[in-house]
């Protein structure tokens, strides 16, 4: 990768690499556009195969959150970080030391709890800096509350898609039953959805073929079921050639951040197949409105007023995309550049 090419045309204004010794860290953190505010962004921790890899995956979520404020009308900018390391290997020292690097930006950078972080890890990388969310026993941690804007997407997507926004009795396949993916069943659940589940840990396939009455199917069975929405809410880049053309859901509305592996072509293909792709960075917002109204003094009805705007916000990006003839992707990317430019616009005549 030719990283200053790369950076230039991504459009980001810093990458740090951080490494200590003692305790062995390495981790980045990709800082994306502060012009709207201090960059927000989550911490996730993975094994990735390579620093390419790694560094491919904090580049494109850190763009993605620039974005997703945007299209949550947040005014926050867009960041990013990875440790690279094997979730079976967290020690308290390295959440300490990853805090440091996050101490040394000085607020530039705000982060909290993605894949394979705890909100027990985000207190100890607290110890080191202030600039932590999602730490509140008030608002209840992030994942509740995407899984909430996951399922008000899903319910505005179903409404353009099919008619009626109503869930009860559609089939829904949901991807990845972690910290959001596992609420968001309990809640389709609750409204009378049938689930399809899988997962690479069985006792999380489990736990909601037990308390959901979910079906469990193996984790290369999910794209091709006959349901009515497919929910990825796993990791990224899992909608890819391979596996879309075995899609028969109609709709794709899911959490995973970075769900398409090429974004201009694959949306493409999902538009040219008739499904209804809800772009990730407007249906996760939710984590976001949620640590942006904790940090701002959390207030619950405020926060779930912002978190209805998710439900607006796509059939907006469905009513451009079929008015204009792009993807939905392209209309949530037009959408989110011109809030930008606008709210630039407006700070520079304040
Ligand atoms: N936690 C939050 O509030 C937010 C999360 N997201 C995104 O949503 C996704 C899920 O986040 P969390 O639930 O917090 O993560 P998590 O780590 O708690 O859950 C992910 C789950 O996916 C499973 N998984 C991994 N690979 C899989 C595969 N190939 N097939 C099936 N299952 C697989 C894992 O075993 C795990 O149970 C991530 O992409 C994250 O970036 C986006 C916005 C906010
Ligand atoms: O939890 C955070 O710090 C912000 C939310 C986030 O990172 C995400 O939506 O991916």
């Amino acid at each position: 990768m030719q990283l200053f090419e790369t950076v230039k045309e991504m459009g980001h204004e810093q990458v740090l690499f951080c490494h200590s010794k003692d305790p062995d860290i390495t981790a980045i953190i990709a800082i994306h556009d502060t012009s709207l505010g201090p960059a927000m962004g989550a911490t996730r921790l993975f094994p990735y195969v390579s620093e390419e890899a790694a560094l491919k995956d904090v580049l494109r979520l850190s763009r993605g959150m620039t974005y997703k404020a945007a299209c949550a009308n947040i005014p926050v900018g867009g960041g990013k970080a990875v440790i690279i390391a094997n979730p079976q290997e967290k020690t308290d020292g390295l959440f300490e030391a990853y805090g440091r690097f996050v101490e040394s930006l000085q607020g530039r950078f705000i982060t909290g709890q993605d894949v394979n972080v705890t909100p027990q890890d985000v207190r100890k990388i607290r110890r080191q800096t202030s600039y932590v969310v999602g730490t509140s026993e008030k608002s209840g941690g992030p994942a509740p509350i995407t899984a909430q804007g996951v399922l008000l997407g899903m319910k505005a997507a179903v409404k353009f898609k099919l008619g009626s926004q109503e869930l009860n009795g559609l089939k829904v396949a949901v991807q990845g039953l972690g910290n959001v993916g596992s609420n968001l069943c309990q809640y389709l659940y609750e409204q009378g959805a049938e689930l399809y589940v899988t997962d690479v840990r069985s006792e999380r396939t489990e736990q909601m073929e037990r308390l959901y009455n979910a079906r469990v199917v193996a984790p290369d069975e999910i794209y091709a079921l006959d349901v009515d929405v497919f929910s990825p809410c796993a990791m990224g880049g899992i909608l890819n050639s391979s596996n879309i053309p075995l899609i028969k859901a109609p709709i794709i509305a899911g959490a995973a951040n970075n769900q398409l592996e090429n974004e201009q072509l694959h949306s493409q293909v999902l538009t040219s197949m008739g499904i209804l792709y809800c772009p990730d960075y407007v249906i996760n917002g939710g984590g976001l409105i949620n640590v942006y109204n904790e940090m701002i003094g959390y207030d619950e009805v405020k926060a779930f007023k912002q978190l209805h705007n998710i439900y607006d916000t796509l059939l907006e990006i469905f009513g451009i995309a079929q008015k204009q003839e792009i993807t939905t992707f392209a209309a949530s990317q037009r959408l989110a550049e011109e809030r930008i430019s606008k709210a630039k616009l407006k700070a520079i005549a304040a």
